[in-house]
């Protein structure tokens, strides 16, 4: 079985494959180490062979989690590392390694599912966007706060703006002006977020005509898939790239 890792800012996304990295046998979203443990040691029967995982954590954070997963399953850990081409994509940043690896697999998967250009956009802590054209050149990006970081800087640089998780998952169910705090603010981030993605359509529609596939990604991205039915919502986008990034042998 394989163990697979997505360890973004906020959350870590896990999923245990079959051997012939076929199946899911198991996934879930954590937000640390400890319950990362916690969720794999509910699996019935489970026997890693392999672990590959993505980071864009500190390297002593990375450090810290490979050396849990080694003392804990003893198996080769392989992380994705920044490269300057791979499967066809070409790295556009002046320098490569800068990169985030989270932006880089899912650009990996998006060519490859697209075969053809396409823009990828990842609504996690932070938003991204990439473009990558159909010959793999990858032209750049975009990165904005995502939800939590928007509402977050309002909630502690404002002295009036207080309210709960439930009160905001409430206040999304219609997007009308908002008559209460929470709706005002959870309302307009998710309307900031919606013409971000608008703006980066317009951008790809300059480049490519229609002529590319818009990938959808990252916790958030059910709060803007409305605005881009055309869109293709790939939750585990950034897998598909690290399969890629880190074959089994
Ligand atoms: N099961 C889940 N657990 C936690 N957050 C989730 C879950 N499903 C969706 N989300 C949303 O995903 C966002 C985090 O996205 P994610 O892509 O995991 O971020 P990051 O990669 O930066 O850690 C949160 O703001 C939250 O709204
Ligand atoms: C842009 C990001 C913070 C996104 O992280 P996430 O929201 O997925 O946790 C991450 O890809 C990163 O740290 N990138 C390095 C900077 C860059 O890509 O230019
Ligand atoms: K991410």
């Amino acid at each position: 079985m394989i163990l697979e890792l997505d360890c973004g800012n906020s959350f870590i996304k896990w999923r245990v494959l079959a051997a012939n990295a076929g199946r899911v046998l198991g996934e879930g979203v954590v937000d640390s180490n400890l319950a990362l443990l916690e969720g794999l040691g509910e699996l019935k029967g489970l026997a890693l062979t392999f672990c590959r995982l993505v980071s864009v954590r500190t390297a002593e954070e990375t450090g810290a989690l490979t050396s849990l997963l080694k003392d804990t399953f003893d198996v080769p850990i392989v992380c994705a590392a920044p490269a300057r081409e791979m499967s066809g994509v070409r790295n556009g940043y002046e320098e490569f390694e800068r990169l985030g690896l989270d932006r880089w697999l899912a650009m990996l998967g998006g060519f490859h599912l697209a075969s053809g250009a396409c823009l990828v956009l990842d609504f996690g802590t932070a938003v991204t966007a990439d473009f990558i054209a159909s010959d793999g050149e990858h032209l750049g990006g975009f990165i904005c706060p995502g939800m939590p970081l928007m509402r977050n800087q309002l909630r502690t640089h404002t002295r009036k703006i207080r309210y709960g998780d439930l009160a905001a998952e409430q206040a999304l169910e219609s997007l009308v002006p908002g008559r209460a705090t929470v709706e005002a603010v959870e309302r307009g981030c998710l309307l900031m977020l919606r013409g971000f993605v608008m703006t980066q359509l317009e951008l790809a529609r300059s480049y490519w005509g229609e002529d590319f596939v818009v990938f959808l990604t990252g916790g958030d991205a059910s709060l803007v898939s409305e605005v881009v039915p055309r869109a293709r919502v790939v939750p585990d986008l950034v897998f598909v790239g690290l399969a890629m990034a880190c074959p089994l042998s």
